[in-house]
């Protein structure tokens, strides 16, 4: 059967894991694993999608960790999203490395590094073809980058919240800690949430739940797969009102 190769989405928010980011590696950045990302994201912007990414910070520093090792728990979720940051320099700079235009915008004010989130201006790159890149989440703790995904992708009218990550899709229950769990192709946000699925925060899900906003989650480890996701092909799972 021959796959769909024209994209069915003219704007996404793309998800990527900050674990994802690390390949192989027990810790930060592996420089192969992102460039194998960012040359995905380009094959679906020379498609003429329209992609923001929000990037997480799992592969240098969670909150939570630093909350239950004693931390002020509001301290260690700025850490995080600083975290979030070094990824979004990281990926850019592959990005323009590839021969993409990307902007980063920062959800908390450091304005010698990137500049400060701005609605307007993030609509007008998109417009422009430029990849933006959202980096310190939501901009404020006890949040997560899934939230921040949700709500950059109603902000900015996206068709599609992508969350690119290292399991193929949403499953019964955490395919790392139980071989058993199998997996939807698809499946409501209320089932998600009742059902307490660990995938994303019950804030992403009520978020986008409330704006009728999908979201695809779906194998970032898998090559092609996201091109595929964009075109519509049966990949991942589909989380939905
Ligand atoms: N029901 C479930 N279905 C699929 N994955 C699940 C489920 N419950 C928990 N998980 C786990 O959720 C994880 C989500 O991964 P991901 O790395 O995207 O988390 P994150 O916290 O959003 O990212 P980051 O690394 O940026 O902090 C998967 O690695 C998977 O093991
Ligand atoms: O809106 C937000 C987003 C993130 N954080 C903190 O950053 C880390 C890394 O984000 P992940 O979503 O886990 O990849 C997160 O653990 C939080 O500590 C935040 O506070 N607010």
């Amino acid at each position: 059967m021959t796959e769909p190769a024209t994209p069915i989405y003219k704007r996404i928010l793309l998800k990527l894991s900050g674990e994802a980011l690390m390949g192989d590696d027990a810790f930060g950045i592996n420089q192969a694993t992102i460039e194998r990302m960012v040359g995905e994201v380009a094959d679906v912007v020379a498609k003429g999608v329209e992609v923001a990414v929000v990037i997480g910070g799992g592969n240098i520093f969670r909150g939570v960790a630093g909350g239950s090792a004693g931390m002020d728990r509001a301290t260690a979720d700025y850490m995080g999203m600083l975290a979030t940051v070094m990824n979004a320099l990281a990926l850019a700079d592959a990005m323009n490395k590839q021969g993409l235009t990307a902007r980063v915008m920062s959800a908390i004010g450091i304005e010698q590094v990137v500049e400060p989130y701005v609605r307007p201006k993030a609509l007008q790159y998109l417009e422009e073809g430029k990849v933006v890149v959202f980096a310190a989440g939501t901009g404020n703790p006890f949040f997560t980058t899934d939230t921040a995904a949700a709500l950059r992708g109603a902000e900015i009218g996206a068709e599609l919240v992508l969350k690119a990550t290292k399991v193929d899709g949403v499953y019964t229950a955490d395919p790392m800690k139980d071989p058993t769990a199998t997996r939807y192709t698809h499946l409501t946000f209320d089932e998600a949430m009742t059902q307490n699925l660990g995938i994303m925060d019950a804030t992403a899900f009520a978020l986008c739940r409330d704006q009728k906003l999908p979201i695809k989650v779906f194998s970032i480890v898998k090559p092609g797969a996201l091109g595929r996701v964009v075109c519509g092909a049966d990949e991942g799972t589909l989380v939905h009102a």
